[in-house]
């Protein structure tokens, strides 16, 4: 029997009942940048139950294995879910037509557009203003390092079960990208992980927050639209509340600046080594599970509390060393919670005051006010600093790439340079957000001090 390798196409993706892949045809400008997605055949109302995907339908860590040999020699070796998943799609895809998963398999993209696509040199000239080209060189030694050790432990044990031309780091590459960009969680099955075929042609959108789930009264996999859609419209779910940054590491797109309420900046914050109470702060802070340079995400409409409590500790003189353990145990015990950006008494837009969900606490007792301007200050300065990076790689994008001379290296490097513009502008707008109340807070503070100071000047004159 041939095998396939993994990704091979053969064919077009999409049966349908009810909904069909979205053409060209239906108009829309941003199909083309999500590639197939389902569309709505009829009138759907808010509230319906749409899809339907059976449990046996459905790939699981206990699906059965084609090749049975390979499903239980993992098994008896105990390897997770996920390098398991990532194993059993190969495996299957090597089957080709001689699969049960044949259809499914050759339908899905032989690239998936994740960053475990990037080369090394392509996250470090796209992305070194953003964090999460740390995140992807992560994740990147991550997959390396499963493959290495399933390697030497299990499949140089086994080749014939697991040949080296069909398991590489090629195809593992390939298929932890499918995980990534397709696997779901569902709740109803006790939050285990899953392939749910057809279902994971639907496209990700911002504005819903609907999901795939197992629905124990129709017995299959299907989701509950929050919204109505008319024949023709694409019809959505959500991935989970991420930023346009977890977007692109796993999913390999960045949505369009300003939809994505749940989007976030990685602000890093590190103490000075030149500091004099680097010693005891570092220590504080591993007491906590927590490192000298640490990031935290900031919103659009606030920051964690532990953001503040790290600045506090970090701007804290030796005087205080007594306290540095209280710093950091009564804010990352305690509150972990947004401080929303309003509490600063900036200009509060009725959409932020929208943003203060009941399910977000804030804290006006900051504790420490003989050091929150400095606090503020120093959260300033790393804000500024990660800005500069951002309109640095921003400004010179617009000279980068372009030489013509090999189109089909200008097309990816063009492909790839607009979703690093894209990501980048989003994640500087949250930074640029949250300069402006930094500097209004600090504005605040400094001006009420200035005139505690003039009272306190005329006072002193009149008393002369
Ligand atoms: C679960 S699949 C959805 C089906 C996929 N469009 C396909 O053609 O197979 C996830 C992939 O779809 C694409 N995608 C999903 N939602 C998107 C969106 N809002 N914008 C751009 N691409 C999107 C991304 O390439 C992502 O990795």
């Amino acid at each position: 029997m041939r095998r396939r390798l993994p990704g091979e196409r053969v064919g077009a993706a999409g049966v349908a009942v009810g909904l069909r892949p979205p053409a060209a045809e239906d108009g829309d400008p941003e199909g083309r940048r999500r590639g197939a997605g389902l569309v709505a055949l009829k009138n759907v109302r808010k509230g319906e139950k749409l899809l339907f995907v059976p449990p046996p339908l459905v790939i699981t860590a206990d699906s059965e294995w084609g090749c049975a040999e390979a499903g239980e020699v993992l098994k008896k070796n105990s390897v997770p879910d996920w390098p398991l998943l990532a194993i059993y799609l190969i495996s299957e895809a090597s089957l080709m037509g001689s699969s049960r998963w044949s259809n499914y398999i050759s339908a899905l993209p032989r690239q998936p557009y994740s960053l475990l696509y990037w080369t090394r040199a392509e996250l470090d000239r796209y992305l070194e203003a953003s964090q999460i080209r740390e995140r992807a060189i992560e994740r990147i030694t991550n997959v390396i390092g499963t493959y290495d050790d399933l390697r030497s432990r299990i499949f140089s044990k086994h080749p014939e079960l697991f040949p080296e031309e069909v398991f590489n780091l090629e195809t593992f590459k390939w298929s932890f990208g499918i995980l990534f960009s397709r696997l779901v969680r569902l709740p109803s099955m006790d939050g285990r992980v899953a392939l749910v075929p057809w279902a994971d042609m639907l496209n990700h959108s911002c504005e819903v927050e609907t999901f795939l789930d197992y629905d124990s009264s129709s017995r299959g996999i299907v989701f509950t639209t929050d919204r109505p859609y008319q024949a023709g419209e694409q019809v959505f779910i959500s991935y989970g509340r991420k930023s346009n940054g977890e977007l692109l590491l796993s999913y390999g797109f960045v949505p369009k600046e300003g939809t994505n309420p749940s989007d976030s900046v990685e602000l890093l914050l590190s103490l000075k080594k030149s500091d004099k109470s680097y010693s005891q702060k570092l220590e504080a802070l591993r007491k906590h599970g927590l490192s000298a340079s640490q990031c935290f995400p900031v919103q659009i409409t606030g920051w964690p509390v532990e953001l503040m409590a790290y600045a506090y500790l970090a701007v804290s003189p030796p005087s205080m060393s007594s306290q540095f353990e209280k710093v950091v145990k009564f804010y990352f015990e305690k509150y972990n919670v947004i401080l929303l950006f309003y509490h600063y008494k900036a200009s509060i837009s009725l959409q932020l005051a929208a943003a203060a969900s009941n399910k977000t606490t804030t804290r006006k007792d900051m504790r420490f006010p003989e050091i929150e301007e400095q606090a503020l200050q120093y959260i300033l300065d790393s804000c500024e600093s990660s800005i500069s990076k951002y309109s640095k790689f921003l400004q010179e994008s617009g000279s980068m790439d372009l030489d013509v001379t090999s189109p089909k290296q200008l097309n990816r490097r063009l492909f790839l340079k607009q979703l690093a513009v894209d990501l980048c502008t989003s994640e500087r707008r949250i930074l640029f957000r949250a300069q402006y109340i930094l500097r209004r807070r600090l504005r605040d503070l400094r001006s009420g001090e200035l005139r505690a100071l003039t009272l306190f000047n005329g006072l002193r004159k009149l008393f002369k």
